[in-house]
């Protein structure tokens, strides 16, 4: 499986997503502010797995504090976490993640537990993280491999995969899924400007798996969808609000309307730490704004006239209507989603095991 991140004892080793697919290099972050840096920067990237990250930040920034009082340690724990937390605004995997390390913490801390068993729960939270995502993915692909063609062509947005996650992926998670159930699926995969996920990341992880695969730029879904050469769409989610509107990155919102236009199940895969009942329409979900350098450069090459003005917005938020069903690790959810993604949770919550075949 496909190293994004990993655990070591001098910190924690990132595959380095911003020099894919020429290069695999690592980058190794050995304080939790470089863990920061390898989000902000999308060294590594994708919701579940800035998720992960960010726990894993928190692992370690508290595992190296030397504080030696609870309340030194407190005033510690609050600066880990709002460092983590400022990096990316729009994955709620983040903040749901760093809130989970502080509630484990404050647990502990509450209970009167000594710092050096703090420190070795904290790094076994995060741990214990990074396997529960897998088994998500593995799950989700489970739920959602049967909804896939047996035989056909599967276009996907972004990179939803094994480099999203801890490993196997929501959206191509699906995918491997339902080609390891024998359905024979070529990848259709937007290039996903400006950061090209698509063209760089999914084309790379799919081929390694010997998935077939073919780049599209963003503007032919449209036209390939009139011609009848596209059966599914399948997507992952950066964050789904409470009514079943998903943020996920920018030209999402148009996929699925053209999806919806030619009557082609527009399928979005994500665990339920994507889902935010706090946020109750796709309009409250905040989209991050990135530099105007990734629309004007290419390769480091100037592609746009000097004062040309540039909008760099990396989601988009498409309406539940246009959404056909959201694969999560417990089961589908179909609308009406406000009740779908209530049930779900208590579901979740009465019923904490994933199926695994
Ligand atoms: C399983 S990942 C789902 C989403 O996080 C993914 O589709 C996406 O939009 C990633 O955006 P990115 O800006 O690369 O972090």
């Amino acid at each position: 499986m496909i190293p994004t991140l990993e655990w070591l004892p001098n910190g924690v080793n990132f595959l380095d997503q911003t020099k894919l697919p020429l290069e695999e290099t690592y980058v190794l972050a050995t304080d939790y502010q470089q863990v920061a840096t390898v989000i902000r920067d999308m060294i590594v990237r994708g919701a579940p797995a800035i998720g992960v990250s960010a726990a894993m930040g928190v692992a370690l920034g508290v595992s190296q504090s030397k504080a030696t009082s609870i309340e030194a340690l407190n005033a510690e724990v609050a600066t880990i976490g709002d460092t983590l937390a400022a990096t990316r605004p729009t994955a709620v995997n983040l903040f749901w993640a760093i809130e989970r390390m502080r509630d484990k913490y404050n647990a502990l801390a509450t209970a009167g537990t000594p710092i050096p068993e703090i420190k070795a729960a904290l790094i076994k939270e995060a741990q214990q993280m990074y396997d529960e995502d897998i088994a998500a993915c593995k799950a989700m692909g489970a739920h959602g491999a049967p909804l896939l063609p047996q035989e056909g062509t599967v276009l996907t947005h972004c990179n939803a995969g094994a480099l999203a996650t801890c490993g196997y992926g929501t959206a191509l998670g699906v995918i491997r899924a339902a080609v390891e159930r024998g359905h024979k699926i070529d990848v259709y995969a937007d290039e996903t400007r400006p950061y090209l996920q698509g063209a760089r990341l999914t084309a790379w992880e799919l081929l390694h798996d010997n998935i077939p695969t073919t780049v599209l730029c963003d503007n032919m879904a449209g036209s390939l969808m009139r011609q009848g050469k596209i059966h599914a769409v399948i997507v992952g989610a950066d964050r789904i609000a409470a009514n079943g509107d998903t943020a996920n990155k920018i030209g999402t919102y148009s996929v699925a309307v053209l999806a919806k236009e030619h009557g082609i199940p527009f399928y979005v895969a994500a665990p339920l730490s994507t889902i935010d009942l706090q946020t109750a329409t796709g309009d409250d979900i905040p989209i991050e704004q990135r530099s105007a350098t990734e629309v004007t450069h290419s390769n480091g090459k100037q592609m746009t006239p000097n004062g040309a003005a540039i909008q760099n917005p990396a989601f988009d938020a498409t309406p539940a209507k246009y959404i056909t069903a959201i694969i999560t690790e417990h089961g589908i959810l179909r609308t009406p989603y406000e009740q779908s993604i209530r049930d779900m949770f208590d579901k979740a919550a009465a019923k904490p095991e994933l199926v695994t075949a």
